[in-house]
């Protein structure tokens, strides 16, 4: 390895973009050495001022370029799959964006590529593990001092949906994020999905179901309910309340700066998850590149990956059923710390 890593990034939109700046600006340790993306154009605005990337338009040719040691995948969610058994056929440490794959078969398919090569190769990114106000919640529940967590309420509100998002997407893409942060902070497995679907907000595009009402069970008794509201207009909103059997924790009150002018008291509210989560962000790729570099692997695993996407499949079938739909999860490989397959 060199003095720092040599990173191909897969994908150069806005998360692609974003993680090119951090990888070359913010973390330290690491280099954007290649980018892909099928728009040509794209990438090379993402790598604009810098010399000796190359860039390319098929994925496989940018893992293939000189110099590259790692990947971060930031293309759609249907091409993580292809792109992470790339890596993997590359021995490629890989930090991939959430939905690792949407499609459970796919996402399991990638936790026994892995287990068959034995050792972790992926991080997944949930970045919200990364966020101080999720960590600070976390030492909390675990410390003991609130008693057993009995239930989880969130909030996910999102100004706008991008072009092409669809009612599914509210759960396999926005709800992911709740399922895995519900999945870590509770240690629990959701075992039983039910959506409620309130009248469409007539902020939302024609024919989205937006908002949800997203209610889990898991495996150790609790409930965790999510309002999900992507075309909500007024601001990125990201909350959790965990309420225990000794008492309860609230965060993503937004105390950001509170402006005083002309006899109004203004609280700023962030747009959207860039703003949001830019220190967890950086915080995640930090942790990632730091892994890599010491041969060491972090964070939310492709195990946790392919969870996401069962439960969040059973929550996909729960919205167009309408009724209470189990989770079916496969057994859990050694590599995973389980005693499965
Ligand atoms: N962690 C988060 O909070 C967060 C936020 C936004 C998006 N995401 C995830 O990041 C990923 C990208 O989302 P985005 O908002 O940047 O999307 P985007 O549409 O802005 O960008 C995706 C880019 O990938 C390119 N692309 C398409 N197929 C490709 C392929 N096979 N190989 C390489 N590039 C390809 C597209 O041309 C496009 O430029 C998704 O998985 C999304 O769920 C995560
Ligand atoms: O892909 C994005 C991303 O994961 C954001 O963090 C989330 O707030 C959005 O709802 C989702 O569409």
């Amino acid at each position: 390895m060199g003095q720092s890593l040599g990173v191909a990034v897969l994908g150069a939109g806005h998360m692609g973009a974003d993680h090119i700046r951090r990888l070359d600006r913010v973390v330290g340790g690491a280099r954007v050495v290649a980018v892909a993306d099928p728009d040509a154009e794209r990438a090379k605005e993402a790598v604009a001022g810098r010399e000796g990337v190359a860039v390319r338009t098929e994925a496989e040719a940018a893992l293939d370029a000189p110099g590259v040691e790692a990947v971060l995948i930031a293309s759609p969610g249907e091409a993580h799959e292809e792109a992470l058994l790339a890596a993997f056929a590359r021995n490629l440490p890989v930090l991939c964006e959430k939905p690792m794959v949407p499609d459970p078969a796919g996402a399991l398919r990638i936790v026994e590529a892995e287990a068959r090569l034995g050792r972790r190769l992926a991080q997944i990114g949930f970045m919200r593990r990364y966020d101080s106000e999720y960590t600070r919640l976390k030492a909390l529940l675990d410390g003991g001092r609130l008693g057993q967590p009995l239930m989880l309420h969130c909030v996910h509100r999102n100004v706008s949906s991008p072009p092409g998002f669809t009612s599914a997407m509210l759960v396999n893409s926005s709800v992911s994020h709740e399922i895995d942060a519900a999945r870590w902070l509770l240690g629990q497995e959701p075992v039983a999905v039910t959506v409620h679907r309130p009248r469409p907000s007539a902020g939302a595009p024609a024919g989205l179901l937006d908002p949800q009402f997203v209610l889990f069970e898991t495996d150790g008794g609790a409930l965790v309910d999510v309002e999900v509201f992507v075309n909500c207009g007024f601001g990125y909103q990201v909350r959790c309340e965990a309420v225990c059997e000794a008492g309860s924790a609230r965060i993503g009150e937004e105390r950001a700066m509170a402006v005083t002018a002309a006899g109004g008291l203004r609280e700023e509210v962030p747009h959207d998850y860039l703003v949001r989560f830019a220190d967890a962000y950086d915080r995640e790729v930090r942790a990632w590149v730091d892994a890599v570099r010491y041969g060491r692997v972090t964070g939310a695993n492709a195990w946790d990956g392919y969870a996401a996407s069962a439960v969040a499949e059973a929550g996909v079938r729960a919205l167009e059923s309408g009724v209470r739909t189990p989770v079916d999860l496969a057994p859990r490989p050694a590599l995973y710390g389980g005693t499965g397959a």
